[in-house]
């Protein structure tokens, strides 16, 4: 079953949520406005449909945007659901067919309410396109250096990772930029140190060897949780360990892996395309593939040295 979800997003970045009304499937849960293609339509054409039946407005088809392919299964049919940002429309959408409809900042929605393959849409929203990764060569007090002036450039994402460091070196690094990480409104993530996230309230990016010893989400929903994935059953691991977003690797060759075989985009999108969360191309790549990777069913760009060479 193919559905197609609609993100109105407005002028101040609030999207709007409706409400599943009661004696459907996932009654009270909030999604995003949309429905199944019926036959012979695409995504644009369904949701043009859905949105004027459901909220009454108009939409244009080439203000659409795709945002992200989530594939579900609620134990019946599997599920495909695209979802699709609009930003234009005419009309003030009604809750002509759901129970009521809401317009949110998505950083203050609680994913518990969400339908559950929702959840993804909503970490595709709050997730920026750069996932920049520490140099692993450099000291401490370096890599803050390179932190700090990351936030004033605009980044807001960012893993903390210090291979030739201790753990315990490298939390106490960090602790010392939740300062800044709280004035910009910035997310940092410590690679593997699960334990220190949950001290500091940061985010953890899970290798995959700790992907296999999980069942569970480490740590809050406020807290990301993020995972590095070569493969699609990596994927299907970081999914079923409620993680929040991915990177799958080496996408090009990089001088990091130099005998890594490289995915390449075509084989990368059909792996972001089966997971059902967001996923950071990473491995030879930087800023300046951001829409290359879009393209590809990607969130963006991950990467160690294309990131810290501005
Ligand atoms: N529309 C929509 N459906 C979603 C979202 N997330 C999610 O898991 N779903 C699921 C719920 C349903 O199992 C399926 C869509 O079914 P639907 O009942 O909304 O479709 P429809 O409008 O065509 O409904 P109907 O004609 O069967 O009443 O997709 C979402 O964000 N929007």
């Amino acid at each position: 079953m193919h559905v197609a979800a609609g993100v109105l997003v407005d002028g101040a970045g609030r999207v709007l949520l409706a409400q599943r009304p009661p004696g459907k499937h996932l009654a009270g849960r909030w999604e995003f406005p949309g429905g199944k293609l019926e036959a012979g339509e695409d995504t644009a054409a369904a949701l043009v449909r859905e949105l004027d039946e459901e909220l009454g407005i108009a939409v244009d088809p080439l203000s659409f945007e795709p945002l992200i392919r989530v594939p579900w299964s609620y134990g019946e049919r599997p599920l495909c659901l695209d979802a699709v940002i609009v930003r234009a429309w005419s009309g003030v959408p009604a809750a002509l067919d759901a129970a009521a409809i809401d317009w949110r900042d998505p950083r203050d929605v609680d994913p518990s309410l969400l339908a559950p393959a929702d959840r993804a849409i909503l970490a595709a929203l709050r997730l920026p396109e750069h996932y920049p990764v520490t140099p692993s060569d450099v000291s401490v007090e370096r890599a803050a250096t390179l932190v700090r002036a990351a936030l004033a450039r605009g980044e807001r994402l960012m893993q903390w990772r210090l291979p030739s460091v201790s753990l315990a070196e490298a939390r106490k690094g960090a602790a010392g930029l939740l300062p800044e990480l709280r004035r910009f409104g910035a997310s940092l993530l410590l690679n593997r140190d699960i334990e220190g996230a949950r001290e500091l309230g940061l985010g953890v990016h899970l290798s995959a060897a700790q992907l296999r010893e999980l069942d569970a989400r480490p740590l809050p929903p406020s807290q990301w949780v993020a995972a590095s994935c070569h493969d699609a059953d990596e994927l299907a691991m970081a999914v079923r360990c409620g993680c929040d977003f991915a990177t799958v690797s080496p996408v090009m060759p990089t001088a990091s892996h130099p005998g890594a075989e490289p995915l390449g985009w075509p084989r990368f999108a059909k792996l972001a395309e089966a997971a059902a969360l967001p996923v950071f191309a990473l491995g030879g790549v930087g800023p300046h593939e951001v829409a290359e990777a879009r393209m590809h069913a990607g969130q963006g760009t991950a990467g160690i040295r294309a990131f810290w060479r501005a």
